[in-house]
């Protein structure tokens, strides 16, 4: 076993890993890469029989390895830090987080030290878990060392499928399931263009079938014809329908609130003077929405009355930030995702799904809940359309109280926001153990996913 041991104290928790390990017999080299060493660790770590060896001896030692200990940087790594390169077949256990990992945002160094297991002492670090620190991390395991009672507030909170009941609040919002079609949520589906019917289908599917009451779709003429052949489920709105409809919910009918409990607006959608006048109205209809994709083109800055969901992946954050008057590039946001998912969430009053190696879930006041399980798979094309469907049925089935603080509503919202990514996640993964993973793939899956989580 080779040990790469920097000049702070996760070098130290290396050389006492390692001292641990001489003990029972394990032959341990530490190099020593700093200009100091842990002395205490490293008396520990040659009282147990360990050897140590430069930098420069490093090549030959990595030839008969069978595991690399990885305790250059941990917490306290500065930019700039340079790495060794490790050849990809050795296997690296990372003691606390990958060095050239940044445990507050994820950036990493270009040469950072990919991690297939990585041990995290005392709390779980929001680097490991988002942006490019996430793909780096391997499989992450936190180990408790009696640090609970001293830790601040975490800044973030993990959601996992087993969080899923919890995060949607069934017990008090979800009715009793095949009573009324009404009681299982409408949902209003505002998406797709000449260009691109199969979004607007795509997401149509996934409403339906993650259990939604009733379906009412407002698509081009054009895509009308797949929609009904591929969703019969659905049931087209016109647009003087929705004129009607709408004006009725300003109002705050209650007739009207039940026709449509929430709206899914954006895959395909096209960025035309119709378009913008039918989204000013669904803006204006106080019904909670999800917005995905072309929808986020048209949106802008600032508060409204209405909840809301906004579902971009990193280039679509960028333009509503350029939007909101913040230059960030592609880059700026793969090094700190929640930092910026947060800016947006301010900066238009809603809660932000920000899509990406992991998914980030934010509310204004930054509330935030990650979901990091996602397979690399999802990234492909149809599967946010997948995701804004799932989610407007689950915001289509949730009640929320009218005189609801407007903190328990984003945070609300962020949950529901969770619960919809650890479905899709899921679902995912699901659909992977069959082979390749293409949105309709996932659709399929989506059924069994959604009942797996306990919808
Ligand atoms: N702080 C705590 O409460 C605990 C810390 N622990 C361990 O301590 C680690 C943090 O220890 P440290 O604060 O000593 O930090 P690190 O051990 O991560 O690294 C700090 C050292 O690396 C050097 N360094 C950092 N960036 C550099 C760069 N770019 N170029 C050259 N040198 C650079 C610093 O000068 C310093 O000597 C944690 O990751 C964890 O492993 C744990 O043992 C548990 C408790």
């Amino acid at each position: 076993m080779v040990g790469l041991i920097g000049s702070g104290n996760n070098g130290g928790d290396g050389l006492y890993a390692m001292a641990a390990l001489a003990k029972r017999g394990v032959r341990c080299t530490a190099v020593l890469l700093g200009e100091r060493t842990h002395p205490e660790a490293l008396e520990d770590f040659n009282r147990a029989g360990g050897r140590s060896a430069y930098a420069m001896q490093l090549p030959g030692l990595l030839e008969d390895c069978d595991l690399l200990i990885d305790a250059v940087y941990g917490t306290g790594v500065r930019p700039g830090a340079v790495l060794p390169e490790i050849p990809q077949n050795i296997p690296v256990l990372a003691c606390d987080l990958p060095s050239g990992v940044d445990a507050d945002t994820g950036a990493v160094v270009p040469t950072v030290i990919a991690a297939d297991r990585t041990v995290s002492f005392g709390a779980l670090k929001t680097g490991l878990v988002v942006g490019s620190g996430h793909l780096v991390s391997g499989h992450i395991k936190v180990i408790d060392i009696g640090l609970r009672e001293t830790l601040p507030a975490p800044e973030a909170w993990v959601a996992q499928g087993e969080d899923v009941e919890l995060l949607l609040n069934r017990t008090s919002d979800w009715h009793v399931p095949g009573q009324h079609k009404y009681q299982r949520g409408v949902l209003g589906l505002f998406a797709g263009s000449p260009r691109y019917p199969g979004a607007a289908v795509l997401a149509a599917r996934a409403a339906v079938s993650t259990g939604l009451g009733l379906l009412r779709t407002v698509v081009p003429d054009s895509v009308a014809p797949a929609m009904s052949g591929a969703v019969p489920e659905s049931v087209p709105l016109s647009s003087q329908e929705l004129t009607a409809l709408l004006a009725h919910s300003r109002r705050n009918d209650r007739e009207g609130a039940k026709r449509i409990g929430a709206w899914a607006v954006g895959p395909g959608l096209e960025d035309t003077p119709d378009n913008r006048e039918t989204l000013a109205q669904i803006l204006a209809s106080e019904s909670p929405c999800v917005y995905d994709a072309g929808a986020l083109v048209m949106l802008e800055p600032g508060a409204n009355p209405q909840p809301r969901i906004l579902t971009p992946h990193a280039g679509e954050l960028r333009s509503l930030l350029a939007k909101a008057g913040v230059r960030v590039d592609a880059a700026d946001i793969a090094d700190d995702p929640v930092r910026w998912a947060r800016w947006a969430a301010v900066a238009y009053d809603c809660v932000i799904l920000l899509k990406g190696s992991a998914t980030i879930c934010t509310a204004p006041d930054g509330y935030t809940l990650i979901v990091h399980s996602s397979t690399p798979d999802l990234a492909t094309a149809g599967s946010g359309d997948v995701l804004t469907g799932l989610l407007g049925t689950l915001l289509a089935a949730t009640s929320f109280p009218a005189k609801e603080s407007e903190t328990n509503l984003m945070h609300r919202l962020t949950d529901i926001a969770a619960a919809g990514a650890l479905i899709h996640a899921h679902a995912g993964a699901l659909a992977a153990l069959e082979g390749t993973l293409s949105a309709v793939d996932l659709l399929r899956a989506l059924p069994r996913a959604a009942r797996d989580l306990g919808l």
